[in-house]
């Protein structure tokens, strides 16, 4: 059985206060876009080890025990007892980019294993397990446009359509620590209010519609800050930093043609329609 994990971006991200347990609230909406990795799941009852993991594209550090996909079926497991399968990875989206691709992936898994095992758990109960995975986990649940509080994990839908807008996302050889990146931040309440300003046309969201980690990521690594003023030259109605980067994304008018540009030595670029 296979599926694809989605990427997400961020639209607006306010960090409101740090808790007493070190984590920060945060006000944000995650919007899923089509750049997608591949994940496939096979059975085998018969093999010596509960899970191999098979990895493709890009590399992601660490051990496969590290893996989400792998945490997310051990989790499962715990509960369920699975048959040993074999996982297949397919890394598409980049790491460290703000764009939520291993809490996708871990997201992703639990559906698949919940269709694949027939566990018949309901949204609400995979998102509880989400929950437990990383703090974007839980979106990718639903996937589909949130406004987000809490530590990211308290959702409330909206009636937020951007179908028909071309994105543009760019991700710079830099990487960002989401750690670090929290540690630099100075929480206040924003003076606009994202559930707000996300209402307002697309056209005045550059003034009202703010991602509070480029103030804090984009001194220490300017490329991050350039490319985004790149998309406004090259006629972005909105662009941002997603999550706490180092992607930025523009978003750009049905039908218009998305800039070539050259965004520095190994850098991502993915083109698509939301
Ligand atoms: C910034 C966002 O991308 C917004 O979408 C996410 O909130 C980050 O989510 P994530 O990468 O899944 O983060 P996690 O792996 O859960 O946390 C990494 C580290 O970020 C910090 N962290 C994360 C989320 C949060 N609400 N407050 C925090 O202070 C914690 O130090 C944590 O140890
Ligand atoms: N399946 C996976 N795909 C990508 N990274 C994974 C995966 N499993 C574990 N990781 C680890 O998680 C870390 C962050 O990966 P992720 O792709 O979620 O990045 P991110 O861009 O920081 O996302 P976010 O928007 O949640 O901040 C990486 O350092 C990587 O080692």
């Amino acid at each position: 059985m296979i599926t694809f994990p989605n990427a997400k971006i961020n639209l607006g991200l306010s960090i409101t206060e740090k808790r007493p347990d070190g984590y920060h609230n945060l006000e944000t909406v995650f919007y899923p876009v089509a750049l997608e990795d591949a994940l496939e799941i096979r059975t085998c009852p018969q093999a010596d080890n509960k899970f191999s993991l098979h990895q493709y594209g890009m590399e992601i550090s660490g051990n496969p025990e590290e893996n989400l996909v792998v945490k997310a079926y051990l989790l499962l497991d715990k509960e369920f007892h699975l048959s040993p399968i074999e996982i297949h990875l397919y890394k598409h989206i980049p790491s460290g980019a703000g764009l939520g691709g291993g809490s996708s992936d871990a997201a992703f898994m639990l559906k698949l294993l919940n269709e694949h095992f027939q566990l018949n758990l309901s949204d609400d109960q995979l998102e509880v397990y989400a929950a437990t995975l990383g703090a974007d986990c839980a979106f990718f649940i639903r996937n589909a446009p949130t406004f987000a509080e809490g530590i990211g994990n308290i959702f409330s839908p909206i009636s937020l359509s951007l179908k028909g807008y071309q994105i543009l996302i760019i991700k710079p050889d830099v990487f960002v620590s989401t750690r670090e990146a929290f540690a630099n931040i100075h929480p206040h309440h924003p003076e606009y209010s994202i559930k707000e300003a996300i209402k307002r046309p697309i056209n005045e969201w550059k003034e009202i519609l703010i991602n509070d980690f480029e103030n804090s990521v984009f001194p220490q690594h300017p490329v991050i800050g350039e490319i985004k003023a790149e998309l406004y030259n090259q006629g972005a109605v909105y662009a941002s930093m997603s999550g706490s980067g180092s992607s930025v994304y523009g978003l750009f008018e049905p039908g218009c043609t998305l800039p070539e540009a050259d965004w520095g030595s190994n850098a991502f670029s993915y083109k698509g329609k939301l």
